[in-house]
């Protein structure tokens, strides 16, 4: 792959939900191009279809319409199977819901995939997730004895530990105070400036989104405009014209 390669790339993207009465167009002509090695955020209205563009270039839902390619790969047309190892080899998830399993130790979390994907953990890597997220004292604890802080991290070395080529989180923060949000949002950061990972993130929040490279607004489904180098105020700005157009 050159790294000229966008690392997600799609077109004429469309999501359809029901139908007759209950047809709701979640997607609408969707062209979209994420640069490697950069992080994006996603916002835009409740409703204006945030979490299905995200689902739909993350593989884990089917567009009704368009293409998508994940680097060189077109997913749109895969079966559910290559689908799927598609995900497990090359995709990690930060979901606001920290998805961790109660019966596992953080660091069998954190390797789970590389388990299930019957590969060994790259020590180099694995200690530098887990150093930078500073969660080396509480290995050996369960989900239910870490604060909600220290279970979005884990989640976080999880997405991170096979070395993705891009990690996409659905508010990755929601559930989070605002120190630790920062905290979490610095080590995305910090993941995309020194190690080159890609990250795509659909927030609601203006401060979070100043972490990202890029944000783009979505609206009814499509995206109508892009902020580049954002800061809270101009973020915040074009959102609450969004909700004024759309209101
Ligand atoms: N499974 C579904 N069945 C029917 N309609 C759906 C489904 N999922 C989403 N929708 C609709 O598609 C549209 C886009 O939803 P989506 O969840 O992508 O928006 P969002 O911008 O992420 O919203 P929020 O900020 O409220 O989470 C909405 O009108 C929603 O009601």
């Amino acid at each position: 792959m050159t790294t000229t390669t966008a690392a997600i790339r799609a077109t004429g993207l469309s999501k359809v939900y029901g139908s007759g009465a209950a047809r709701v167009i979640a997607l609408d002509g969707i062209e979209v191009r994420v640069r490697r090695g950069a992080f994006t955020a996603i916002m835009g209205p409740s409703g204006s279809g945030k979490s299905t563009l995200l689902h739909c270039l993350a593989g884990l839902d089917a567009p009704t319409g368009g293409t998508i390619w994940v680097g060189d790969t077109k997913i749109t047309g895969l079966s559910d199977d290559e689908l799927t190892d598609l995900r497990r080899d090359r995709i990690g998830f930060v979901f606001q819901a920290f998805n961790l399993v109660p019966t596992l130790t953080a660091a069998e979390n954190i390797t789970l995939p590389l388990d299930l994907a019957g590969r060994r953990p790259d020590p180099q890597l694995l200690d530098r997730v887990v150093g930078a997220l500073g969660l080396g004292h509480r290995l050996d604890h369960r989900p239910s004895q870490l604060s909600g802080g220290q279970q979005q991290r884990v989640a976080c070395a999880r997405a991170l530990i096979t070395g993705p080529d891009v990690v996409f989180a659905d508010e990755p923060t929601g559930a989070l105070d605002s120190r630790t949000s920062r905290e979490l949002l610095g080590f995305l950061r910090d993941s995309v400036d020194e190690a080159g990972q890609t990250v795509v993130m659909v927030t609601h929040d203006p401060v979070a989104a100043v972490y990202a490279d890029r944000v783009l607004l979505l609206a009814d489904g499509r995206i109508v405009d892009e902020v580049q180098a954002p800061t809270a105020e101009t973020v915040l700005d074009r959102l609450k014209s969004l909700e004024r157009a759309g209101a």
